[in-house]
């Protein structure tokens, strides 16, 4: 079966591409892009005044199952992927049981393999139910199909378990080891950023140092370790970014994350008490934002990750003392990128496809994030000027939790081609 998706602007920054042109579809693969000239084709896709590009990569999903279905099933989770223009997700571990054995491994690819409308990575746990005391086996969950491990949601607080963790593996290949820098002694307590929103409110607050310190020791730990591999999730504060850039520009083995909400939205947003604004790191001030936002100017951002932390309604709709941290990410993730960085002339939309596709799979070296011949034909139609209204009501997501709804966003998913078979249509 051969489909040819003709008259798109086709941006695959993978080949450095950005022309209108075809993409040839043959079964699962990528044939060509480019002329089409005397093959016989049986299907067209017109994608006029659409732009084609590769499946989005997320390096940072939650999808709540096993253990935790009623936020979120391995299902809906895939579903709201595919909506958001995400074709390859990797899935955070803390779920109950948690991803900390070979056996919840093969569950998440099980279920995986058989849904089969996008790839689901399984991130594995740095420690044993994530409780910060002893390693886990990174071997065998390695060979099971874990890509990177993370405690994500809780911090790996004690230095020496990290520090050893990456001399174990050091000499065994690629491990990638994904961060959530966060100094208990610190943020314990809080619930939204420490700042005027915190301190109008009553509530409080979470200091950037928090994060910042967190990030400082374990650029510490990298140097000392040399040849380990460090990813940095969620990274919401200019002390952060400003550590990066060094750590960077020394050579460093270290990649990290942005969110869309980080990138977005800052902690007035949570103003009223709104819960749908608390998340983990605290959305942060202005200048925080405005850090961030120069960190993608001068290109040191390695990803866009959502952070896709869906909760059901009750655990939002309390006190916001009470309330889960978290935001559903995956269905507004372009549209947010593309209102708030892309129609701001902040970034292009090259560079936007980009972060939220090849430089991703980069970071984690996953076989995704481009339209090149021969790979699998994983592809999004995409139309960067619809504006739509958020209704979480809509969302294929449990997760309603989003402190995006009713606004309007520019940029809307038209079409996710997985393996060549069209897995979402708007
Ligand atoms: N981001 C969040 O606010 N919550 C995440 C955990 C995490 O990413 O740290 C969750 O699992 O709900
Ligand atoms: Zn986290
Ligand atoms: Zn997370």
């Amino acid at each position: 079966m051969r489909i040819v998706i003709h008259s798109g602007l086709v941006i695959d920054p993978a080949n450095n591409l950005e022309k209108v042109t075809n993409v040839v579809i043959n079964d699962d693969k990528i044939e060509l892009v480019g002329n089409t000239n005397g093959l016989s084709i049986d299907k067209e896709i017109d994608a006029s005044g659409l732009v084609v590009c590769p499946g989005f990569v997320d390096l940072h999903t939650h999808l709540r199952d096993p253990g935790f279905t009623k936020k979120e099933t391995i299902q809906t989770g895939a579903a709201a992927a595919v909506a958001g223009g995400f074709t390859s997700i990797c899935c955070m571990p803390n779920t109950n049981p948690l991803i900390d054995n070979e056996l919840t491994v093969s569950y998440i690819t099980n279920k995986a393999s058989s849904l089969n409308i996008c790839d689901i990575r399984p991130i594995g746990a740095i420690t044993k139910n994530q409780e910060g005391k002893q390693l886990c086996d990174y071997l065998s969950l390695k060979s099971a199909g874990c890509i990177a491990f993370s405690d994500d949601g809780k911090p790996v607080s004690d230095a020496n378990l990290l520090y050893t963790a990456l001399i174990y593996t050091k000499n065994n290949g690629d491990f990638i080891f994904a961060l959530h820098e966060e100094d208990y002694s610190l943020s314990k307590g809080g619930i939204i950023n420490e700042g005027k929103t915190a301190f109008g409110l009553g509530l409080k607050g979470i200091p950037s140092l928090a994060e910042s310190s967190m990030i400082a020791r374990d650029i510490e730990i990298l140097r000392a370790v040399k040849d380990a591999r460090l990813h940095i999730c969620h990274v919401s504060a200019k002390e952060s970014i400003a550590l990066l850039k060094n750590a960077k520009k020394e050579g460093l083995n270290i990649t990290f994350e942005v969110t869309p909400h980080h990138l977005a939205l800052t902690e007035e947003e949570a103003y009223n008490y709104n819960t749908y604004a608390k998340v983990n790191p605290p959305l942060k001030s202005k200048e925080d934002l405005e850090s961030i936002i120069e960190a993608f100017k001068q290109d040191l951002v390695d990803a866009i990750a959502t952070d896709h932390a869906p909760h059901e309604l009750d655990s939002k709709n309390v006190l916001i003392q009470d309330a889960s941290f978290g935001i559903s990410g995956l269905e507004t993730a372009f549209g947010v990128v593309n209102t708030y960085l892309v129609k701001k002339n902040l970034i292009s939309l090259f560079k936007a496809i980009e972060l939220l596709s090849t430089k991703p799979a980069k970071a984690f070296k996953l076989d995704a994030g481009k339209l090149t011949e021969g790979s699998l034909a994983n592809i999004v139609l995409l139309d960067p000027n619809k504006e739509w209204v958020v209704d979480s009501n809509n969302f294929k997501s449990k997760g309603k939790n989003t402190p995006f709804n009713l606004k309007t966003l520019s940029g809307n998913i038209e079409q996710t081609i997985y393996k060549g078979k069209t897995v979402y249509r708007r």
